[in-house]
């Protein structure tokens, strides 16, 4: 059974389609990033798979619930653990009054062990907090009562590297125990480092749903080359640059074929300075999934809504 299944999900505020028909399913047991940019939709299909706001139209299940069942999914609930994009609650409590009130309506079996690994300080008022310690009075909160799902809205924005770097494997870990996890992000390069799939969002409809390792092969790397004296195009150009351009002896472009070959190309020239990164969010929506792109799967069937 998919632990998710989003099923022509639809939302509307006025002019703004904020979700456009949205279809794609999350399987047990999988970490799925949910990919776009600042005002995508990715919120807005999560308070609507949280029931904290209702459908134009299409639906969606969670563990088999139907969202519209809004008794079947209060209950359900209690499976569920959600890390809002801002945590709403009367912030002159401390973060440890914060956690009894979530603790008495769904269980804190896990409280401690996540104080361990995420620390805000509880006996401060949750309005003294910076944005990264409320973002881990929130997580403790998303996990203590031991959820099978964990649907997270941009879970690591605000935390510093070191903690970022803690939650990513502790949601591996979550997902080795057979949990699934949901989380957004605007950032690549994090979605890259800890999920298995990835669906991205832009302006409201579905443009992409496949593997991370399937997106970034075909994607590329960003290369910036610094060499030791000028070149021109037609010396340096091969097949596999995109984008490419070339300032004097300062050269840039995406790079889409086999590494070797990189290597062996970039050998022919005396360089100065190399960077090899991943390609930005923006760049990839341009190559590969522009204007009116159809939504494609790896795996060669027909994808689903979107
Ligand atoms: N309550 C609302 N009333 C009107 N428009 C809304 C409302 N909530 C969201 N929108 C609009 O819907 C679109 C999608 O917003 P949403 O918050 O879902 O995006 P997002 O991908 O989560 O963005 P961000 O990363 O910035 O949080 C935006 O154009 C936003 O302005």
């Amino acid at each position: 059974m998919s632990a998710i299944r989003i099923d022509d999900l639809t939302k509307r505020y006025g002019e703004v389609l904020a979700n456009d028909g949205i279809s794609f399913d999350v399987d047990s047991g999988e970490i799925f990033g949910y990919l776009g940019p600042n005002g995508a939709g990715k919120t807005t299909t999560i308070r609507l798979l949280l029931g904290l706001i209702k459908p134009t139209s299409g639906t969606a299940t969670i563990l088999g619930t139907d969202i519209r069942d809004r008794r079947a999914l209060t209950e359900r609930k209690a499976d569920v653990g959600y890390l809002p994009d801002s945590i709403g609650v009367e912030e002159r409590l401390t973060g440890r009054q914060v956690l009894d009130y979530f603790a008495r309506m769904r269980g804190d079996e896990r409280r401690d062990e996540l104080l361990e690994l995420f620390h805000p300080p509880l006996e401060k008022p949750v309005e003294t907090y910076s944005h990264g310690n409320i973002r881990m009075l929130g997580i403790v909160q998303a996990f203590m009562h031991d959820p099978e799902i964990a649907i997270l809205d941009e879970p690591t924005s605000g935390l510093d590297p070191l903690k970022q770097d803690r939650l990513h494997q502790f949601l591996e870990r979550e997902r080795d125990a057979g949990k699934t996890i949901f989380f957004s992000s605007h950032v690549l390069s994090e979605v890259q480092r800890v999920c298995d799939r990835v669906g991205i969002i832009r302006e409201g409809e579905l443009v992409a749903l496949e593997d991370i390792d399937a997106l970034l092969e075909r994607s590329g790397k960003r290369v910036w080359v610094h060499l030791a004296e000028p070149v021109d195009e037609a010396r340096f150009a091969t097949d596999e640059m995109i984008d490419l351009e070339i300032v004097d002896s300062a050269v840039q472009f995406t790079y889409t074929g086999e590494y070797n070959a990189l290597i062996d190309h970039l050998g022919e020239f005396d360089i100065a300075n190399v960077e090899i990164t991943d390609p930005q969010l923006d760049e990839i929506f341009k190559h590969y999934y522009g204007e009116g792109t159809p939504m494609e799967r790896t795996d060669g069937e027909p994808a689903r809504g979107g």
